[in-house]
């Protein structure tokens, strides 16, 4: 693909996955978007609960899928490297805008927060989830890990860096922090209804999914290196008495 064309792939790539994270924001939090996870009319439950295990399986199957470094190898075959994450990037927003558009509200609280403090804080907890992960993905590499770095590199002509462990900040003290801020979003909820309570749980059985995933991949990638990362650093809770990596 030719470097301009790949720019502007990547570019738009990017711009249609700050959307749908952004939207993700209001559909979880239930704030400002015209759709989110407890708005509209409750249809039947047991047709609501069919189609949003469908929605989270598909965006389930696409990440796992996409992400291995074997699908990879044989999907860059058929589809330019230095635009393959830009694709995977924009397959997973497109996956993630069906899913909000298609999510079925299932009514009736689990648990109700009443006292205004409370609220406060959990509602802070939320936004708290959401900073840790904007930020951490600063930390590893925000624009290779959206696909950016690679597109811009092709456009000079070169191969994007190969990936380098890091252990910045958040790193030091847990492995997984993207993974932790997505659980404190998706979980800190002054109201938890049914439908936000599938979503979160399907969601963190599909985190817990990934992790085993991603580091069976991290470790085939940077060997006794993240081995030793792992015995160090807690997964996703920072554990007292370990040692922060170096
Ligand atoms: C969506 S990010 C999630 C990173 C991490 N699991 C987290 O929750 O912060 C996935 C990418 O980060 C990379 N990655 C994860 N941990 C890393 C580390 N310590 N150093 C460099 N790259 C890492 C993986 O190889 C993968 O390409």
């Amino acid at each position: 693909m030719a470097g301009v064309t790949a720019v502007l792939y990547g570019v738009a790539a990017y711009a249609i996955f700050l959307g749908s994270f952004l939207y993700a924001i209001g559909f979880v939090g239930n704030v400002v978007v015209p759709k989110s996870i407890d708005s509209g009319a409750a249809g039947s439950p047991v047709e609501a609960v069919i189609v949003n295990v469908l929605l989270l399986g598909l965006f389930a199957a696409q990440h796992s899928v996409m992400a291995r470094p074997a699908f990879k190898r044989l999907w860059t075959r058929i589809v330019p490297k230095s635009v393959e994450r830009s694709t995977y990037v924009l397959l997973a927003s497109l996956v993630l805008m069906l899913l909000y558009w298609q999510w079925r509200p299932i009514p009736g609280l689990v648990w109700s927060v009443e006292d205004a403090v409370w609220i406060a804080v959990i509602n802070g907890v939320f936004w708290l989830g959401w900073a840790i992960l904007a930020i951490s993905t600063h930390l590893i590499d925000h624009f290779e890990m959206f696909g950016l770095a690679q597109v811009f590199a092709a456009s000079r002509k070169k191969q994007a860096p190969a990936p380098v462990f890091k252990t910045p900040f958040f790193y030091k003290w847990v492995r997984h922090p993207i993974y932790v801020g997505f659980l404190l979003a998706f979980w800190a909820t002054p109201s938890m209804t049914w439908g936000h309570l599938l979503f979160s749980t399907g969601s963190t059985g599909y985190i817990l999914l990934g992790i085993f995933l991603e580091e069976r991949d991290l470790v085939a990638l940077f060997g006794d290196q993240y081995r030793r990362y792992r015995k160090q650093v807690g997964m996703l809770i920072p554990w007292p008495g370990r040692n922060p990596a170096e």
